[in-house]
């Protein structure tokens, strides 16, 4: 009997071990031997035109984004603009960059008083065009905490400081200054494209980027791919990458902005009611703080960033991130500690505004909140508006909807993606730095999302490389871009021109190491 148990006992353990000892060897295959492979192409031609700078352009380049940024073109709500700061905007384009302005291949239009649409006529009218969008108005500015003015456009130690440096003139002044470059050494554009710089961004972009993309609706215009804001090479955001790498958002999360409010009758404070107007409001917002969305990892784009990011992590972070089937859930409690990356994984809850009282001993008659939800691209505005519902679960509690839309749909990440392909083969030009370059969401929101019927491929990427304090100074303090940075961002748009011109995406091959 003894001996029957101990046999019984062994075999056990041996089946136990023996099924340890499989999933390892399933993890190790999976991890070295499974990998997709990344897909390569072999691009024959090189852009045509060095992006070599004489001092002169060096100066002229930092000059033009530096004029930009003094123009004062603040967005602070829907119907309070800096509008002369606006149309200054579109004088200074006009002086800076004279080339892309008396080209006679490429039409100007305002669209919404102050927006710019450029449309560049490509000499092969069979290449289908793409488009390069950006803004130019920026959120408003503290005077306070700032190493310089924010509208003083400074240069300190390499950098320039001011609003709109890294959101977003760096790319309005940017797009147009590479064309400005190319147009001088009499570059002949083969494929078609589109500049829009929109005037609203900062304000849902209705007047702007909407307008943009309902008149190209109405041209009948298809784009290829369409290129905005929204993401960048990241350089120390992820713990266990050390290299910087490239996120291209392939999508950007919904919206929605709630107004809760509460009223009460007022009266005397020496006989005040069980509960006040506040307390019942601020009962209300706690409950949604302390209740955050559910956790959504795998279920969006943000596991495909980690998949492809993998092999950047160092052991044993590398097996975890190639094997998420089976670590997914310690992945997504790491995730979910920094701010940064819990916004990838959820639909984040962020209480914005809170307005009450009107005098210290009076009851006060209402209170009111706002609350901004970014919502992760697996959920939708009116499942989030439920959960709303369900946690508050106080009918006191008047909920409004101010502003809402869903996230982006999901845009193609594959060999046959000519944008990926593009971004992919210029970031190998100027950043050869960069050894990875995944699909990513964008946390934030941007103009891209009206052209969503001009194309599926939207993407949302900055080519400037960032590191998290960098993050926290973009519609904060201290916003700046190194010079190196912004130069590089134009050489990258220069090159990115150019190799958009191929005609034909080159063939997968599948042992280069080229892309
Ligand atoms: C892995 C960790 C990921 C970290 C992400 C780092 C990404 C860095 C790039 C950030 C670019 C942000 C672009 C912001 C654009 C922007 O400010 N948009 C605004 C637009 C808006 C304005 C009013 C109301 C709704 C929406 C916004 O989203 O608030
Ligand atoms: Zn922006
Ligand atoms: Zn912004």
């Amino acid at each position: 009997m003894a001996g029957r148990l101990r046999g019984a006992a062994l075999a056990g353990c041996l089946g136990l071990c023996g099924t340890a000892l499989a999933l390892l060897a399933v993890v190790l295959l999976r991890a070295y031997v499974l990998r997709p492979a990344p897909g390569p192409r072999v691009w024959g031609r090189r852009p045509e035109l060095g992006f070599e700078l004489s001092a002169r352009d060096r100066r002229e380049l930092k000059e033009a984004l530096r004029g930009a940024i003094k123009i004062q073109t603040v967005s602070f709500s829907p119907d309070d603009q800096n509008t002369t700061a606006l149309a200054e905007f579109g004088n200074y384009i006009k002086k800076v960059f004279p080339a892309v302005f008396s080209a006679k291949f490429i039409q100007h239009e305002i669209i919404g008083e102050y927006s710019h649409l450029f449309t560049v006529q490509g000499s092969d009218p069979q290449l289908t065009p793409y488009m390069l969008l950006a803004h130019m108005d920026v959120v408003p500015a503290s005077q306070e905490g700032w190493v310089a003015p924010p509208f003083s456009a400074e240069e300190r130690g390499g950098f320039i400081y001011g609003r709109g440096t890294m959101d977003n003139k760096n790319s309005a002044i940017g797009i147009l200054q590479a064309l400005e470059f190319l147009l001088r050494k009499d570059y002949r554009l083969r494929r078609s494209f589109y500049i829009g710089i929109g005037h609203d961004e900062e304000i849902y972009g209705h007047k702007g980027a909407r307008k943009i993309a309902d008149l190209l609706e109405a041209r009948g215009v298809k784009l290829s791919f369409l290129l905005d804001e929204g993401s960048a090479i990241l350089d120390g955001f992820i713990k266990g990458i050390k290299a910087p790498v490239a996120v291209i958002g392939i999508t950007e999360k919904g919206a929605l902005t709630v107004k809760l409010s509460v009223e009460k009758e007022p009266g005397h404070s020496s006989a005040p009611p069980k509960e006040t107007s506040i307390g019942i409001l601020a009962g209300a917002l706690s409950r949604l703080e302390q209740n955050p969305m559910p956790n959504m990892f795998g279920h969006g784009p943000e596991i495909r960033t980690l998949e492809h990011l993998a092999s950047e992590f160092t052991f044993p972070l590398n097996l975890i991130m190639t094997n998420l089937w089976l670590f997914s859930p310690i992945v997504s409690r790491i995730l979910q500690q920094m701010p940064s990356t819990n916004a990838l994984i959820r639909t984040t809850t962020a209480i914005t505004m809170f307005n009450a009282g009107i005098k210290t001993n009076i009851i006060p008659p209402s209170a009111k909140a706002t609350v901004n939800f970014r919502i992760h691209p697996s959920q939708k505005a009116e499942e989030v508006l439920e959960i709303i519902k369900t946690t508050i679960a106080d009918d006191r509690v008047k909920i409004d909807v101010q502003e809402t839309f869903d996230p982006n749909p999901i845009s193609p990440w594959d060999n046959q993606a000519f944008g990926v392909q593009i971004f992919r083969r210029t970031l190998l030009d100027v950043f050869p730095e960069v050894s990875s370059v995944a699909p990513g969401i964008c946390i934030a929101n941007t103009d891209s999302r009206h052209f969503a019927k001009l194309t599926d491929a939207i993407y949302l990427f900055n080519p400037l490389i960032i590191k998290p304090d960098d993050f926290l100074r973009i519609h904060g303090l201290n916003e700046r871009i190194s010079v190196e940075g912004y130069e590089k961002q134009v050489e990258f748009l220069y090159q990115l021109i150019q190799n958009s011109d191929i005609k034909k995406l080159p063939e997968p091959h599948a042992n280069s190491h080229e892309l």
